[in-house]
């Protein structure tokens, strides 16, 4: 299988669908198109109504084909793109009669993405947006992977490099100063200072609490509280389904069922747990361990508390402050007269006052996602550079300030422009680009 292949995909959704888009990208299109086409190659950018047919000459369907020559296609090569009835069987008759060809075959996930970032088209962001706003749900995820997709985040790593590329000369001069043991402090000084200013920016793009990589892959809401609380019971109810086993019986549940949903505009998973208390058993134990690991890594945690029954409740002080909403359940019961501080009273069972918790939900998660404007960080991966590169940047910056060597003050620079670029895919990610196109949809 050789990278000049020409590729071949059905690049529209599942069939059956009234019509279907089948894309190529190669050399072979212009033999191909002769062959099969009745209209030969199209003229260039111009939709051409034309009968496709396989090579014994048997019609496959009539459609439309859009001949884009390279460079100024979305690969950067020639492509070709038939549109034809969405049908199982046409799409099976077309596919098949393109890929007999001996240099055309099937592409791979992502793989004319991965064609028009190998071209220089697009930088990996970019090429990230793309799988981004495929996969986008909510309007805030498609705005997120769009800004992305249209060189958004680009612009900022690019600028960053320039800027550190900038640093890196005035640094260089420093290190070439004939007569000194190292750079005399006039040179340093606002040196440190553009340093530092960096420094601030990235530190400030990395305390975005993770919002953008919060809105591409869900938030999170922990429900916990004491054994039969109603957790499981709360959660059936805001996934509408039966998501989860409820019984009478405290310690049911102990592995962490997840459910997702879209509140407040994004994309929320709501974890059930396992009721919280002291005990014996092995199993309910480590679901203990589970419930406090996922409360600790929620963006909400409902601490649950039995309205008929409070003081079976976990209400120690540790689970009461890090919770950010009590809610009281069973409100259809009879409630005790000692129920602690509370935000919500609900009747899990009955769906009273759900409505409103939810309303409150969504309303907490919608805040949250936009407490932070246009985050520069949408996956972990950009996230682990950036935290290496301003490493890099706060050495450099020790180095020049304590004087201890303008030379390692620009390698760290030097390795800081690596990470960065890194992000973008101007260098080192060999490593990184089957992972980021593999999750790609076959035919982008
Ligand atoms: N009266 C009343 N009973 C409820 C309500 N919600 C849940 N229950 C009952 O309380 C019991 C426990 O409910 P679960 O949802 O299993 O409680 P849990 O907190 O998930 O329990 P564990 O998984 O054991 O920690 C069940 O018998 C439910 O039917 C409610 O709003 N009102
Ligand atoms: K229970
Ligand atoms: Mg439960």
């Amino acid at each position: 299988m050789s990278e000049r292949d020409t590729i071949c995909a059905l690049a529209s959704g599942q069939p059956p669908a009234a019509i279907c888009i089948i894309r190529l990208s190669g050399d072979a299109i212009w033999k191909l198109a002769g062959a099969l086409l009745d209209c030969g190659l199209p003229e260039p950018r111009r939709a051409t109504l034309t009968k496709f047919r396989d090579e014994d000459g048997n019609l496959i369907d009539e459609g439309l084909a859009l001949f884009m020559p390279g460079p100024h296609s979305y690969t950067g090569e020639d492509t070709l793109e038939l549109y034809l009835h969405g049908g199982p069987a046409v799409i099976e008759h077309a596919i098949s009669t393109l890929i007999k060809e001996p240099d055309v075959r099937m592409a791979e996930p992502g793989e004319f993405t991965r064609r028009a970032f190998e071209a220089g088209k697009i930088d990996l962001t970019e090429a990230e947006g793309v799988a981004d706003i495929i996969e986008a749900e909510t309007t805030a995820q498609k705005a997120q992977a769009l800004r992305q997709l249209t060189g958004g985040l680009t612009e900022q790593y690019d600028h960053w490099r320039a800027e550190l590329t900038g640093i890196l000369a005035l640094i260089e001069v420093a290190v070439d100063f004939p007569d000194e043991d190292d750079a005399p402090e006039e040179t340093t000084a606002p040196v440190i200072t553009k340093l530092n200013r960096l420094i601030g920016q990235l530190e400030e793009a990395l305390g975005d609490r993770g919002i953008g990589e919060k809105i591409r892959d869900g938030f999170r809401i922990a429900i916990i509280g004491a054994p039969n609380a109603g957790k499981s019971t709360l959660l059936n109810r805001l996934a509408g389904r039966d998501a989860a086993i409820v019984t009478s019986r405290p310690g049911t549940t102990r592995d962490v069922i997840e459910i997702r949903r879209v509140l407040g505009g994004q994309v929320v998973w709501i974890s059930d747990t396992a009721g919280l208390r002291e005990t014996e058993d092995e199993i309910e134990a480590e679901g203990v361990r589970r419930a406090e690991r996922v409360a600790a890594e929620a963006d909400l945690r409902l601490l649950m508390v039995d309205g008929a029954s409070p003081e079976l409740g976990v209400l120690t002080s540790h689970y009461r402050q890090a919770a950010d909403m009590v809610i009281v359940n069973k409100a259809d019961a009879d409630l005790s007269a000692d129920l602690p501080d509370f935000n919500y009273k609900i009747s899990a069972r009955d769906g009273a006052g759900v409505a409103e918790l939810e309303a409150a939900l969504a309303d907490f998660i919608a805040k949250k996602a936009a407490s932070v404007e246009a985050p520069v960080i949408t996956r972990a991966r950009h996230r682990a550079r950036l935290v290496e590169g301003l490493s890099c940047l706060i050495a450099a910056r020790d180095a020049l300030d304590l004087g201890t060597g303008a030379e390692l003050a620009a390698e760290d620079v030097r390795l800081a422009i690596r990470h960065l670029g890194a992000i973008v895919g101007t260098v080192g990610v060999e490593d990184v680009l089957g992972a980021v196109f593999s999750q790609f949809c076959i035919g982008k």
